[in-house]
């Protein structure tokens, strides 16, 4: 039986008083991958944010990882993004040091101790996004494409269900986003992560085709799986 991830119904999407997207209604399961797609400012970063709890859900109901969007307080966000990775355009690297003292900031912030523990999970992390020897780099000794998979990297220290992604590929040439993109599909294959990512890059798109949501005329249209992108990579 496939595990539901996201689940959200009758949600109407606000930023401030302004109503972004009306009755929007989705489910995202385990391992899916999902393309959130759509003009520029129609809505798809203001619906990631919702999801992330960045913007409050006031109407309608939603259901992310388990924690009820509508329950949620500025207090609780902190426990659902430890059940999340968010995976940005800009990558949000402390510039200041390496990319290893970056990922144990992160650990040490969500109250991991065991210096050995902390150093298993880094070393695991890093070997995932294919960075397994380059703890030492500070971010800007790195391409946009290494930083990105840092950045990835980041994302699975909680070992999520769900990664949210906007735009990953936005600062990225074509090459370095066809790296990102097995990268991240491979993530969704291997450990059964769901991931929603909002691009405007129908290259990416054509290349690694999958279920699209969009953003349209204040909706979110669901286009179904498409197809596979199994053969692409596989
Ligand atoms: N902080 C904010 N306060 C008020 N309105 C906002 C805020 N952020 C975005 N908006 C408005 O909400 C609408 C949706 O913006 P959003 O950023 O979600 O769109 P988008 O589809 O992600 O755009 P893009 O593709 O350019 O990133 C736009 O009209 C935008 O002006």
């Amino acid at each position: 039986m496939s595990e539901t991830v996201v689940s959200i119904n009758h949600a109407n999407i606000y930023q401030g008083n302004n109503l972004i997207l009306q009755d929007v209604n989705f489910t995202v399961n385990k391992g899916e991958f999902v393309y959130l797609v759509g003009k520029t400012g129609t809505g798809k970063s203001s619906l990631l944010k919702t999801l992330y709890g960045e913007l409050p859900l006031k109407e309608g109901t939603a259901s992310v990882v388990d924690f009820d969007l509508r329950e949620m307080t500025w207090k609780k966000v902190p426990f659902l993004r430890r059940n999340l990775g968010v995976v940005f355009q800009d990558f949000q690297l402390l510039t200041d040091r390496n990319v290893h003292e970056n990922l144990k900031f992160v650990l040490k912030a969500i109250g991991w101790k065991d210096d050995q523990l902390i150093e298993e999970k880094i070393h695991d992390v890093l070997d995932k996004v294919g960075l397994k020897s380059k703890g030492f780099k500070m971010p800007f000794e790195m391409s946009g494409g290494e930083q990105q998979r840092v950045d990835i990297a980041r994302a699975l220290l909680n070992s999520p269900k769900l990664i949210l992604a906007d735009e990953p590929t936005g600062n990225l040439d074509p090459e370095t986003s066809d790296e990102i993109m097995q990268l991240l599909i491979q993530i969704s294959k291997d450990y059964g992560t769901a991931v929603i990512m909002a691009t405007h890059d129908f290259i990416v798109i054509n290349r690694y085709p999958s279920r699209m949501l969009s953003t349209e005329m204040g909706k979110v249209v669901d286009t179904g799986a498409l197809a596979e992108n199994q053969s692409v990579i596989g």
